[in-house]
């Protein structure tokens, strides 16, 4: 067994395209190196969230939007409980997404953004941040459309417009009082196309291997760490893997130490048709193709199972 591909996304995508395809086979992840999102932009993200969670509780719960699904602005530590998870993990985070035009088709699907007035420069660093997040994930996904014998730029009109949402994730100092079992992401699957993730450099992540052993991931500082969601592996019939991964509470000093992480959850357009790829067939994935369902659809269906709609 090879290891987690760890390619440069400025090299031509024809040659990593495989390599990449084939990590995403195996383990559901890849990191991508040199992926074009500007180290001092995520420098300033890094401490403007630092800056937001360092409010106290109550400036924060005042941008805790009530029946929203935490789509948007803040969910507090205690909420979001994995799929057939026992307890909740320890984790708190802000939803940024997108904002589209007043009167756009789409926009019953997306939710305005909201802003914490108390930190300045919020609103255009994470501006900033969606957009290059979301340029990064094209080229990716430019990737894996040649990986998958598609033309490079199959993916780009079904993620157009599309309801990414980018998490701004604190997970607290390990207090006395968690509940028996409670970790800081308990295993799960992420739902969407695919997502990209910083902050991975510090430690804790793991993802499960086809072989039911847990594999920590290990990012250069800096990096992204890019992973398929069931969406994208629902529309490959499985020939690329959303793997359950998860975050682990820290042993000795670092448990009393923060883990700050941005993950950024690339969706398809709410109106994408996800209906298997001919080329990922039964006879290519050993699978039977799951029915055609729209990506807005798709979502409903996982949020209720995670407590969040
Ligand atoms: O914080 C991390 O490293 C991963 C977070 C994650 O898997 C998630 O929020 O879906
Ligand atoms: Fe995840």
């Amino acid at each position: 067994m090879s290891d987690i591909a760890s390619v440069s996304l400025e090299r031509p995508l024809a040659e990593i395209a495989d390599e990449l395809g084939h990590s995403f086979s195996e383990f559901g992840f890849g990191v991508i190196r040199d992926h074009g999102i500007p180290q001092d932009l995520i420098d300033r993200a890094d401490a403007l969230s630092k800056a937001f969670f360092a409010l106290p509780e109550a400036a924060k719960l005042a941008y805790k939007l009530e029946g929203s699904g935490g789509a948007r602005g803040y969910t507090s530590f205690g909420t979001e409980k994995a799929k057939d998870a026992e307890v909740h993990d320890l984790k708190e985070f802000w939803h940024v997404g997108r904002d589209l035009p007043e009167g756009h088709a789409l926009a019953e699907f997306m939710a305005p953004n909201i802003w914490p007035g108390e930190v300045a420069g919020f609103e255009e660093t994470f501006e900033d941040l969606y957009a290059a997040f979301e340029n990064a994930g094209r080229r990716v996904l430019r990737a894996i459309a040649l990986h998958l014998g598609l033309e490079e730029d199959y993916f780009d009109a079904t993620i157009e417009d599309g309801n990414s949402v980018m998490r701004l994730l604190h997970y607290p100092p390990l207090g006395d009082d968690a509940p028996e079992g409670a970790i800081r992401a308990a295993a799960h699957g992420d739902i969407n196309t695919i997502t990209l993730l910083l902050g991975a450099e510090e430690a804790g992540l793991e993802l499960l291997t086809k072989q039911g052993d847990w594999l920590p991931i290990d990012a250069t500082p800096g990096a992204l760490v890019v992973n398929i969601g069931d969406m994208l592996e629902r529309l490959t019939n499985g020939k690329l893997r959303s793997t359950t991964h998860r975050v682990v509470n820290p042993r000795g000093d670092a448990a009393k130490r923060s883990r700050y992480s941005m993950p950024f959850f690339l969706h398809f357009r709410p109106d994408f048709i996800i209906d298997p790829l001919p080329s990922c067939a039964e006879s290519e994935t050993g699978n039977v193709p799951e029915p055609a369902i729209s990506s807005h659809d798709f979502l409903l269906q996982r949020l209720r199972e995670i407590n969040l709609a």
